[in-house]
């Protein structure tokens, strides 16, 4: 008789980076105080949201991400036939959420940012490095999905009314605000001995110094998107999240956005898809896997 063989089964790459996604938003989720946004305090500007939901929103991604990284392993080339595979995928992902949710939109952005991340990232494993994985995710979202429906989002309605093009223009560029701000601010703070969580803080309030969020314009217009910018440089500017001025300034923006109704939710995908670079870039897609 064969002993009982206990050993988990080794992950396949798909599943491994489904893995990493959900990590990165439930990571993103549990980062407190956040200025304004859900976290382990409260609801922030939000009244139909709350931590729970934002786990049980990331959990229900799971199998969406994993199926848009088997297409980019099925598929091999970033030519429109993935994009339109993932296209479909992120909206059947995006039903998954909103059954979990109840009809809330708590990952719409997060789907697209890292969804285009990881089918990047599927697409060749072994080039893993954070501007590789987001040059290869620029060349899909460049790409015109013939399916995707164009409803009047408040992406659509803050671009007629502002100019800003927000999440589609972020990654076709490349995700200038992770590349550009997120990562090296994360790696600045871990280098100065700053602790992971103040340094996942000072990550996230560097995406929000420069980025048009959409979710910010929508609510609170361009008086809710330069408090935004201008408070989260106060802090950096004070020393970051682990002082003590850069707490106080920390406080001072949590307060105002509030009072605005400027929830950034587009910087917390941002800083989600930083999370999940950091990994992939850190610890290699390829390990645990297969
Ligand atoms: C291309 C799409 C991203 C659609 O873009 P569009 O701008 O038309 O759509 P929106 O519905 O407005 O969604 C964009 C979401 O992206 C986040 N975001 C905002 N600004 C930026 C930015 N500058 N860079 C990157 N990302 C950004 C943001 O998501 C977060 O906010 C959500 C809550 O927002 P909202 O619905 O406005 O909610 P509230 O203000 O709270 O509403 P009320 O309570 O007031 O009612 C939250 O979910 C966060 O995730 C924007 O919301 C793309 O989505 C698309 O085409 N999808 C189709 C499927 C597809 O092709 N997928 C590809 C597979 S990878
Ligand atoms: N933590 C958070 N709070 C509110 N909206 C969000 N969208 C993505 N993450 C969010």
């Amino acid at each position: 008789m064969h002993a009982l063989n206990l050993q988990a089964k080794p992950l396949s790459l798909s599943e491994r980076l489904a893995d990493l996604a959900v990590d990165a938003l439930i990571d993103e989720a549990d980062l407190s105080p956040k200025p304004a946004l859900v976290d382990r305090r409260g609801n922030g500007a939000h009244t139909d949201l709350h931590l729970g939901l934002m786990h049980a929103s990331a959990l229900s991604l799971w199998p969406a991400f994993k199926e848009m990284a088997e297409a980019a392993v099925e598929i091999g080339e970033a030519g429109l036939p993935l994009r339109e595979a993932i296209g479909r995928i992120g909206r059947e992902g995006e039903q998954a959420m909103l059954s979990t949710t109840n009809g809330v939109n708590t990952h719409r952005g997060a789907i697209w940012a890292l969804g285009l991340l990881i089918t990047a990232a599927a697409l060749e494993p072994q080039s893993s490095g954070s501007s590789a994985v987001s040059v290869r995710a620029a060349r899909l979202a460049l790409l015109d999905d013939r399916y995707a429906p164009r409803p009047l989002s408040h992406g659509a309605q803050v671009a007629l009314r502002y100019g800003a093009r927000g999440a589609r223009e972020q990654a076709q560029l490349g995700f200038p605000s992770v590349l550009q701000r997120g990562l090296p601010q994360l790696k600045r703070s871990r280098a100065n001995s700053h602790g992971e969580q103040n340094a996942r803080l000072d990550a996230l309030l560097a995406i929000m110094t420069d980025l048009a969020d959409t979710c910010v314009l929508y609510r609170a217009g361009e008086q809710g998107l330069h408090a935004m910018q201008s408070g989260a440089q106060a802090v950096l500017d004070a020393g970051g999240s682990a002082s003590l001025g850069g707490r106080r300034r920390l406080h001072e923006l949590d307060q105002q956005l509030i009072a605005l109704n400027a929830s950034p939710g587009g910087a917390a995908d941002l800083f989600a898809a930083t999370l999940l670079l950091d990994r992939i870039e850190r610890d290699g897609i390829l390990q645990g896997a297969f």
